[in-house]
């Protein structure tokens, strides 16, 4: 299609809980959403990146800069774009995959809505219905956590994701496995707070029947991640690390993880998304889609990842109420009955989902930059 204008919309979420992990607590997300236009539809994508460049170098003012200067003018430049074009594109400007895939997010759903094609026939799914883990932060206390995963508990789902980091760990860890039984999926996140000097302290983590231990170390730092799968009986999975599917291949090969986190942002998009997906597949590598907090415009999109065979553990695709009281479109709820604890894949062309553009305008937080 020829894009004829690319939108940056900024939006005020504020969080129905506040959000904390080792490295930022958040009460309101600002989202970047992306709405490009062209001569056969018009689509929108949504930039996962954070208010700060904490989680990566990544944050939403400096993607809406590199998009606004570098990235919409190659795409608004080029004679005929198309989803599988856009990377190719866009790839003389290094890095700022975040802002990268937002665009190419955006460019897919124009293309499916006008092909009448959903995300999940697109991309492979198959599943009509995905497992949902929930991703916890760190509490000011025991009994806050506890009362937190008990709700999601009562919710249904089917894994729990709790956020650690040097001085919250052991203790939260054993409450919650109390709480939930041996028996329920349990795993850690650190976000790279740990170091080398921590691997006998991390070794403590066997006792508890976690499903994995996620990103213990800095990005960079494989090496390191090596010496502790050697050290420890729990798998070892990456997230920060793994920013394209050769980074992975190579985590992988060196014995630094044995599970990987999806996340279509961190990746650049979602059609690297598949390609990290089916390396994985090839190395029988199991993965899951992690999640950036994304409204429903995102959370569409992770759900229909998530449906691909690879994705055999349950990813942080909770329901919308997980973060936001309303959705900027119709919320993804979760499944009852035989359906306890799943989402349902949106079958609908593009993601599925229809954008609540009056909410985009009444939340906004800046106004609309449209770039032609
Ligand atoms: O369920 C979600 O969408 C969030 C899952 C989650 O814990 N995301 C973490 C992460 O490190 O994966 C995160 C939170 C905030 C910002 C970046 C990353």
């Amino acid at each position: 299609m020829r894009v004829e204008a690319i939108e940056l919309h900024r939006v005020g979420m504020p969080l129905v809980r506040p959000f904390e992990t080792s490295f930022a607590r958040e009460t309101e997300r600002e989202v970047l959403l992306v709405r490009v236009r062209g001569d056969d539809g018009a689509g929108w994508g949504e930039c996962v990146a954070g208010n700060d460049p904490l989680y990566s170098s990544e944050y939403v003012d400096g993607c809406a800069r590199v998009i606004e200067r570098y990235l919409a003018p190659s795409l608004l430049a080029a004679h005929d774009v198309g989803g599988e074009t856009v990377a190719e594109l866009l790839r003389p400007i290094v890095g700022h995959r975040m802002a990268k895939a937002a665009l190419e997010a955006a460019v897919l759903d124009a293309e499916l809505r006008e092909a009448d094609t959903s995300f999940g026939e697109y991309l492979g799914a198959v599943a009509d219905w995905v497992d949902c883990g929930v991703s916890v932060g760190i509490s000011p206390d025991l009994d806050t956590l506890l009362d937190e995963v008990a709700g999601y508990l009562d919710d249904g789902y089917l894994r729990i994701k709790l956020k650690i980091k040097p001085g919250w760990d052991i203790a939260p860890i054993a409450a919650v496995r109390e709480l939930i039984g041996p028996d329920m999926m349990l795993q850690v996140d650190a976000n790279a707070s740990y170091t080398v000097a921590d691997i006998d302290h991390l070794r403590r983590l066997d006792a508890f029947g976690l499903l994995l231990i996620e990103q213990p170390f800095v990005e960079e730092d494989i090496a390191t991640h090596v010496l502790l799968a050697r050290a420890i009986e729990t798998p070892l999975c990456l997230d920060e690390s793994i920013v394209n599917a050769e980074i992975a291949l190579d985590a992988i090969e060196r014995g630094a993880a044995s599970v990987i986190n999806i996340k279509p942002g961190r990746v650049g998009g979602y059609l690297e998304a598949v390609r990290l997906h089916d390396i994985c597949a090839e190395l029988e590598v199991p993965v899951w889609c992690g999640g950036m907090l994304e409204t429903g415009v995102g959370r569409a999109a992770n759900v229909a990842l998530a449906a691909l065979p690879g994705f055999t553990l349950p990813g942080d695709t909770s329901a919308s109420d997980r973060y936001y009281a309303e959705d900027l479109t119709e919320p993804f709820v979760l499944g009852t009955g035989v359906h306890a604890g799943q989402l349902p894949v949106p079958t609908g062309p593009g993601t599925g989902v229809t954008v609540r553009e009056e909410l985009v305008r009444e939340w906004a937080t800046t106004p609309v930059v449209v770039l032609r």
